[in-house]
């Protein structure tokens, strides 16, 4: 519905100035609720806004983060969103966090969605924060254009949880929460850096279909503001 744009001079700027606002929306969901929920993208934009949110005093243990996608690939391959938030975010004072992962062990990408949105089932009712990336084919999540599961993925009437995704663009099976379970996060959040992702984040702000560049159901029709976090 809305959109804010921050801009930031630097990436660095950006992710102190973002790991602040997370902070105080985790904090103020601690202090209301005892317990509060992230999920956060992977890809290769958050590392530093991780490294920054690993640092800030929260009360971590009442934390639970969560992956926005995940790969279908278990936590030791390079390419595992769970790697990257491993190593990035679980540590420092965040280390005390709970994480619960979208990857399941299971024989098929589909058993692994209904495992994990089984396993999901106690957080995100609206998630306290999503922090969503945007791919320069103007994916978001895994809602790639062109995926298997676009339609059901975009579709309001979705139930929360997670679904299966697989895409050319999208390198192995995918596993994604839905749009229900992302577009009404206290806080939303798009976080994209570059002078390349600003011409992607223009043309997705144009007219066209959402199913060519999936970011735009965020950008249009999600309950909560867009927080638009960028830096060049
Ligand atoms: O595939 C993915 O890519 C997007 C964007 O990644 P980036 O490398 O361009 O920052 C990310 O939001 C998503 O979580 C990830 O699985």
């Amino acid at each position: 519905m809305t959109a804010n744009m921050h801009a930031f001079a630097n990436g660095a700027e950006l992710a102190g100035k973002l790991a602040d606002k997370v902070a105080e929306t985790l904090s103020a969901a601690v202090a209301a609720s005892g317990s509060a929920s992230i999920a956060v993208s992977g890809g290769s934009t958050p590392k530093a806004f991780f490294q920054a949110l690993s640092s800030r005093s929260i009360d971590w243990g009442k934390v639970t983060i969560t992956l926005v996608d995940e790969r279908f690939v278990p936590a030791d391959n390079p390419r595992s969103n769970h790697l990257l938030v491993q190593e990035n975010l679980l540590k420092d004072k965040a280390a005390a966090a709970k994480f619960l992962p979208l990857y399941q062990a299971a024989a098929s990408v589909e058993e692994a969605a209904a495992i994990a949105t089984e396993k999901a089932r106690v957080v995100g009712h609206p998630f306290d924060v999503a922090i969503l990336g945007m791919g320069n084919d103007g994916h978001t999540a895994s809602f790639f254009p062109g995926g298997s599961n676009l339609k059901t993925a975009l579709d309001p009437n979705t139930p929360r949880g997670i679904i299966t995704m697989e895409a050319e663009g999208a390198g192995e099976p995918r596993l994604t929460f839905t749009f229900s379970s992302l577009q009404d996060a206290r806080l939303l959040v798009l976080h994209i850096e570059g002078e390349g992702k600003k011409e992607v984040l223009a043309k997705a702000e144009a007219a066209g279909e959402e199913t060519e560049m999936p970011i735009r159901a965020m950008l249009r029709r999600a309950a909560s503001p867009v927080e638009i976090y960028w830096a060049p």
